[in-house]
């Protein structure tokens, strides 16, 4: 469960004295995530969600995350939006954590996505990149091809410990990625980490995105690899071309991809099955037993990257290129 730091009563009603919120009429931790510490908040005015950020968030990234989910209200986009105290100020600090309230959004995310919900997601994607064209604080992507490497070794080449020679894997892959990574693709505002986990439907319609702690600037493109790898493959671990060509098609039907982005696509999609089993893999060395976060499986990724690494074009994803572009 998700929440490190523990909110007092008197304290939490005295941060909400700072908001036109009415009274505070009960709160409780919500155990889902993993990042930082979230509340369930019922007050006169409604049900919020209240965030204390932990210490995996950089203070200085908040206005960027904070900035972009007012900026993707603004423009209609369905997903938490910061609430303003009577300053005007949406960041604050609640038992010695930066802390944020949101609006609550209604629906829960799905364990065994449709094909329909993919392409739901997939242009869902679209419209955030469209949308966040014109933020205007950058945010560079701290988990891009740069930073693999630099984790792969702050394991400790303990990576034999998870799955004997997943390590060579991952050293061999890193040389192709760092060699062949693309530099000059359609680039903007990314969530980089739109898993099935932080997109909600309501009566079987998308009913908004959350989470954007990773979001960044990044290939677009990439987004949409990190999405295929998250959402189109089965329990089993094949991939489910339907739900590629829905989710491919979805992104398309409202930002079509330029030839440039489909050919790099497959390459796209190693390395966003590399970040995840890169960033699991760290956690999963380096969390204790019996802590109450779960653990994800690296070796999920490694097979997602083992089957990125056959795919020779974006047929594969099962749809052709030229139902891709414009
Ligand atoms: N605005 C919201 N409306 C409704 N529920 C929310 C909202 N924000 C967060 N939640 C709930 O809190 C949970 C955790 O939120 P979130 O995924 O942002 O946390 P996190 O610690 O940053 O997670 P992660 O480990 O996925 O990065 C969500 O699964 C959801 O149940
Ligand atoms: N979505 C990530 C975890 C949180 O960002 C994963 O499944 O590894």
């Amino acid at each position: 469960m998700a929440v490190y730091t523990d909110v007092t009563e008197p304290d939490l009603s005295a941060f909400l004295g700072l908001y036109d919120l009415g009274r505070l009429l009960s709160y409780k931790g919500i155990a889902e995530g993993v990042e930082n510490s979230n509340f369930l908040l019922r007050c006169d005015a409604g049900t919020f969600i209240l965030t204390l950020y932990e210490k995996r968030v950089a203070r200085g990234d908040l206005p960027f995350f904070v900035g972009l989910m007012e900026h993707l209200s603004a423009r209609g986009l369905s997903c938490p939006l910061p609430v303003a105290n009577g300053a005007g100020e949406t960041l604050g600090e609640l038992a010695g954590r930066p802390a944020a309230i949101f609006t609550f959004l209604e629906g829960m995310w799905t364990r065994r996505p449709s094909a329909d919900q993919c392409r739901e997601v997939g242009a869902a994607m679209a419209r955030m990149h469209r949308d966040a064209a014109d933020f205007p604080i950058p945010r560079p992507n701290a988990l891009s091809v740069a930073a693999w490497r630099p984790l792969f070794e702050a394991c400790d080449g303990r990576a034999d410990e998870v799955r004997p020679g997943l390590g060579e894997t991952i050293q061999a892959e890193l040389d192709h990625l760092e060699a062949n990574w693309p530099t000059d693709l359609p680039a903007g505002v990314i969530h980089a980490d739109l898993f099935p986990d932080n997109v909600f439907f309501l009566g079987g319609e998308l009913s908004g995105l959350i989470d954007f702690y990773f979001a960044c600037n990044d290939f677009l493109a990439y987004d949409l690899a990190i999405a295929l790898c998250a959402w189109c493959f089965e329990p089993d671990g094949s991939f489910n071309a339907t739900k590629g060509a829905k989710m491919l098609g979805g992104y398309a039907g409202v930002r079509p991809l330029t030839p440039a982005e489909i050919e790099a696509l497959p390459l796209l999609a190693r390395g966003a099955a590399m970040r995840f089993c890169l960033t699991r893999l760290y956690d999963w060395l380096n969390t204790p037993d019996g802590s109450f976060v779960t653990k994800k499986d690296p070796v999920e990724y490694l097979r997602k990257l083992l089957f990125h690494q056959r795919v020779r074009s974006v047929a594969e994803y099962g749809v052709p290129a030229e139902r891709l572009t414009s």
